[in-house]
């Protein structure tokens, strides 16, 4: 059976709902004296469960067992306390009907204008660790159960799911009762808050106690519930004639959404998107490393030179010599606390927004006088993302994050004499750095910098020239990786041209022999990874 249909013309007009029975079952008891002492004050009869009612009862305060409503004591450990018509039926009566408010008065059950509930600690009970037997006991039934019955008829029944909404109800209270208007607010609340709950139970149902049966091929559930709170609205989206806001996950991993600002102007969209692939990049290095960003893709990235007195501004500093053209106006992530040194360098640079995971008090003492740039701190604990998420028109695609590395010692040598110790060094520098840069993405690198960069090509062949070109001088004698295969050995001959000494690539091509020969004929070491690192 379906909802019952009923003529509209029976409904009467309710606005003002005057308090007189309130229910409360709160696990969260913050507030909850204050709260009920307000209520009693105000002539309002108060009905609770086991904990709540004894919370209140302990501070002097007449309160009525539910168990005294239900004529059922609260059994099965708690399973089932609420869950009863006595309860339910006050919470659902519709008043604005004549035939509810009659059956009611039949039933001798009395309605409740206003309910308080919050749930279980799931969420928290997971993430202490406990044993399977224990999450379920927190699984919220009755719970939810009245909130949902109480937000359903929000026509008569104010719902309240968070103690940060006590003081408002409190006040409406005494000033006569809740407004229509008031709880719909209160319902499109508690609605959410019972939505983001389920979420969570059916996610860990569906990875802890009953994964699909396709996971055991795939990682990934069959079934992928978020819910996402907005914390601001931003100026504008990627260009000014888009809105744009920011939201932040619900019990998600924290990362660049959680940042704290320390300084400068508001965040734009594209702001946050270039500190992701600035974080991104800068933390895929063990090693103190600085990338600089501009529209998503490096324009230098570094890692600190062995020895360096000052590790991240040594960092920096060889990130930004790759390219200051670009760098100017870009995003810079630092994978280490910002010191006074790089800060004193980054503010001699037009930058939009430095991000790390903390800043010494003198390196914020220098960059705070710059007023257009933003200051970001990574939240405390933060590791880069392991899946990544994209919007597709109809749905979305889910993937893991590309944090595998075929290190050196696994690669092919495919061409040329085994590279020493230091151009090994930079071929895994330079494999690691070109992906953060979208594909087509050649990265030539010396020392642990990159110095040319060609990203973003629908070619390979003009990726180098674009790699070599930047590099200039500096392209001969530099290292080179290319994420994917050449696919012929056109692209790789420009490198060679330049005067590129080693080169680390996937391989795989089916001209994979051509291009070899290129590189032996040139004299020059390659290898191959087995891996390919697209990024788009
Ligand atoms: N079983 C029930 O009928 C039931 N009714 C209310 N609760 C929950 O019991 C908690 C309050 O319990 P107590 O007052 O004992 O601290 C609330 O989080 C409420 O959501 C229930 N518990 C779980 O399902």
């Amino acid at each position: 059976m379906s909802g019952a249909r009923i003529d509209p013309g029976l409904y009467r007009e309710r606005d003002l709902v005057s308090v007189k029975r309130a229910l409360i079952a709160v696990s969260d008891k913050t507030g909850l004296v204050e709260l009920a002492s307000a209520l009693v004050d105000a002539g309002v009869e108060i009905v609770s469960t086991g904990g709540t009612s004894k919370a209140i009862a302990d501070a002097g305060l007449p309160v009525t067992q539910v168990a005294d409503v239900t004529g059922y004591p609260e059994h099965l450990d708690g399973r089932v306390r609420t869950l009863h018509p006595a309860v339910h039926s006050g919470l659902l009566a519709d008043l604005r009907l004549e035939h509810h408010e009659r059956e009611l008065a039949q039933l001798a059950i009395a309605p409740y204008e206003l309910v308080v509930v919050n749930l279980y600690p799931f969420v928290e009970t997971v993430a202490s660790g406990a044993e399977a037997d224990e999450i379920v006991e927190q699984i919220d039934i009755g719970g939810p159960a009245m909130v949902r019955a109480s937000a359903k008829n929000h026509a008569n029944v104010a719902v309240v799911v968070s103690p940060d909404r006590y003081g408002e109800v409190v006040s409406a209270v005494r000033d006569g009762g809740t407004t229509l208007a008031q709880r719909r607010d209160l319902a499109r609340e508690a609605f959410r808050h019972t939505a983001t709950y389920d979420i969570a139970v059916a996610s860990w149902i569906g990875s802890v106690v009953a994964p699909d049966q396709a996971v055991e091929e795939s990682p990934f559930p069959a079934w992928v519930g978020a819910a996402w709170t907005k914390d601001a609205d931003l100026r504008y989206g990627e260009n000014a004639h888009q809105k744009a806001a920011r939201y932040s996950a619900v019990g998600g991993r924290p990362g660049i959404a959680q940042a704290r600002q320390l300084h400068g102007k508001e965040m734009s969209y594209n702001n946050y998107v270039d500190a992701d692939a600035a974080v991104r990049a800068a933390y895929d290095f063990d090693a103190p490393a600085v990338a600089i960003i501009k529209h998503a893709n490096p324009c230098g990235i570094a890692v600190a030179a062995s020895g360096a007195a000052d590790p991240i501004a040594d960092a920096h500093r060889r990130a930004h010599e790759c390219d200051p053209v670009s760098a100017f106006g870009g995003v810079i992530a630092a994978n280490r606390t910002v010191t006074r040194e790089m800060a004193e360098t980054v503010s001699g640079i037009f930058t939009e927004v430095l991000v790390a995971p903390g800043f010494e008090p003198e390196a914020v003492e220098v960059l705070t006088q710059k007023k257009n740039l933003r200051l970001l701190e990574l939240p405390a604990g933060f590791s880069p993302p392991v899946t990544e998420i994209r919007q597709v028109s109809g749905g979305l695609l889910l993937q893991q994050a590309d944090r595998s590395f075929a290190p050196a010692a696994d690669w092919t040598l495919a061409a040329g004499d085994p590279a020493d110790e230091a151009t090994l060094a930079d071929l895994e520098f330079a494999w690691r750095a070109c992906r953060a840069v979208k594909s087509n993405a050649i990265l030539l690198a010396s020392g642990g910098a990159s110095v040319g960069v060609g990203m973003g090509q629908v070619n390979r062949v003009d990726s180098c020239k674009l790699a070599v070109e930047r590099a200039g001088d500096r392209a001969a004698g530099s290292v080179a990786a290319s994420d994917a295969f050449f696919p012929f050995a056109d692209g790789l001959q420009i490198l060679l041209d330049a005067g590129v000494t080693a080169v680390v690539q996937p391989g795989g091509s089916v001209r994979d022999e051509e291009v070899v020969a290129a590189a032996k004929a040139a004299g020059v070491t390659m290898y191959f990874t087995g891996e390919r690192h697209f990024f788009h």
